[in-house]
């Protein structure tokens, strides 16, 4: 079945985009980073038949899997996103990625020197090399049937790079790292590509149907602040001020845009003025500093440690109620620090989502 970008259905939960606009709200909402995944059972039913790339580039499984946790947890959570994962922007970029077992993602031909960057696709067209996601999304906008909103996503162009450099994840940067003190204009040649990328991919989502967006600069905290400034930030920067200016342009309405960028925490002042609505914070920000360093000037999510989960509950209740106070009754979308662990417990999750839900509106009263 094929369904077009039009007539969704109404939405019937739309506190997440009501407090990213910045209105009072009476409650936190929350949605979980990897929400869909391995700790739930029923992805594994449908993993054990299909490779993780078939199912993103499969719109009917792509969808089937995001909804996996919005049935699951129902009311408990306020927002989906999309099945998908960062490393398809290298793959349409021309890279290899397969998905191994136990090792996660691995590139069998990484970018080594810059001579490399040849063997990428010159003018990518990103609306036919990543429909598929575009698909998968319009499909899960109206199988949602407007239950929560549905989130698009990226990785930011410095993770990608350092993906499709070091062939995978890694211990230590160093390969990728090398890149920008020694091949300095090759790397901002191809940050620059990834961007271009990037934002026609970010349009073409919310064209699609997606209500809101987050970049996820997952590797942002390897790098020291200098070099986060030179080679993360006027990436990212330019992505949130161009996706904004094409959406007018096409004539589609804006959407509220998060920045996850893990580990900047010495970044933090400088991420509330490059054009996003939502700043993202791990585990390692406390939530009283990273209110007093934004003041008020962005909506925060998180961020409760990832591993809190495996406490047993009564850690997770007296964490996530701490958390939630911390917070105080400030712009807050609940979230944990990084994505849910994959041999978590879902029950152990629920206890997280009821707390955040329960605790955040009673001191909202
Ligand atoms: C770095 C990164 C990746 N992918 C992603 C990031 C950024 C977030 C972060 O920092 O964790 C983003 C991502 N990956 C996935 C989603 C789906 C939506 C969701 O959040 O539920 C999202 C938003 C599914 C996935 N992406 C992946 C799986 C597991 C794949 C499997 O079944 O083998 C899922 C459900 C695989 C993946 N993909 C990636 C890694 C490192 C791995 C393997 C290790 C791991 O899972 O933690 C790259």
């Amino acid at each position: 079945m094929s369904f077009s970008p039009v007539n969704f259905p109404p939405l019937k939960n739309d506190l997440i985009l009501r407090v990213s606009r910045g209105e009072k709200v009476e409650r936190a909402p929350i949605w979980i980073m990897r929400q869909a995944g391995r700790y739930l059972p029923e992805f594994h039913t449908v993993r054990q038949h299909h490779s993780f790339f078939d199912i993103c580039r499969t719109p009917e499984l792509a969808c089937e899997l995001t909804l996996q946790p919005i049935d699951r947890y129902g009311p408990l959570l306020d927002a989906s996103i999309i099945f998908s994962d960062i490393l398809v922007i290298p793959q349409a970029l021309g890279l290899e990625v397969i998905m191994e077992p136990g090792r996660g993602p691995v590139f069998p031909a990484p970018l080594v020197t810059p001579d490399d960057m040849q063997r990428l696709v010159k003018d990518v067209n990103v609306d036919e090399a990543l429909g598929y996601v575009y698909k998968a999304i319009t499909l899960t906008r109206h199988r949602l049937d407007g239950r929560v909103p549905l989130y698009g996503f990226i990785g930011a162009p410095w993770t990608l790079m350092a993906y499709m450099i070091e062939g995978g994840g890694a211990k230590s940067l160093h390969k990728s790292k090398s890149w920008l003190w020694k091949h300095t204009e090759a790397s901002h040649e191809l940050l620059q590509r990834i961007t271009d990328v990037a934002v026609t991919f970010l349009v073409g989502q919310v064209r699609a149907g997606a209500q809101m967006l987050q970049v996820f600069d997952s590797w942002a905290g390897e790098l020291s602040p200098h070099d986060f400034t030179t080679y993360s930030l006027p990436y990212i920067k330019q992505i949130a001020a161009r996706v904004k200016e094409e959406l007018t342009a096409q004539g589609l309405d804006q959407v509220p845009m998060t920045i996850f960028a893990k580990g900047a925490w010495f970044a933090l002042e400088q991420l509330v003025d490059i054009g996003y609505e939502v700043v993202s914070l791990d585990w390692t920000i406390d939530p009283e500093y990273a209110r007093q360093v934004t003041k008020g000037k962005v909506v925060l999510q998180g961020n409760m440690d990832p591993s809190v989960l495996y406490g047993g509950n009564d850690a997770i209740i007296e964490t996530a109620t701490r958390m939630v106070k911390a917070f105080g009754n400030s712009q807050h979308i609940g979230n944990l620090g990084h994505g849910v662990l994959p041999t978590v417990d879902p029950e152990a999750l629920k206890v997280y989502l009821e707390t955040v839900q329960r605790v955040s509106a009673e001191i909202r009263q």
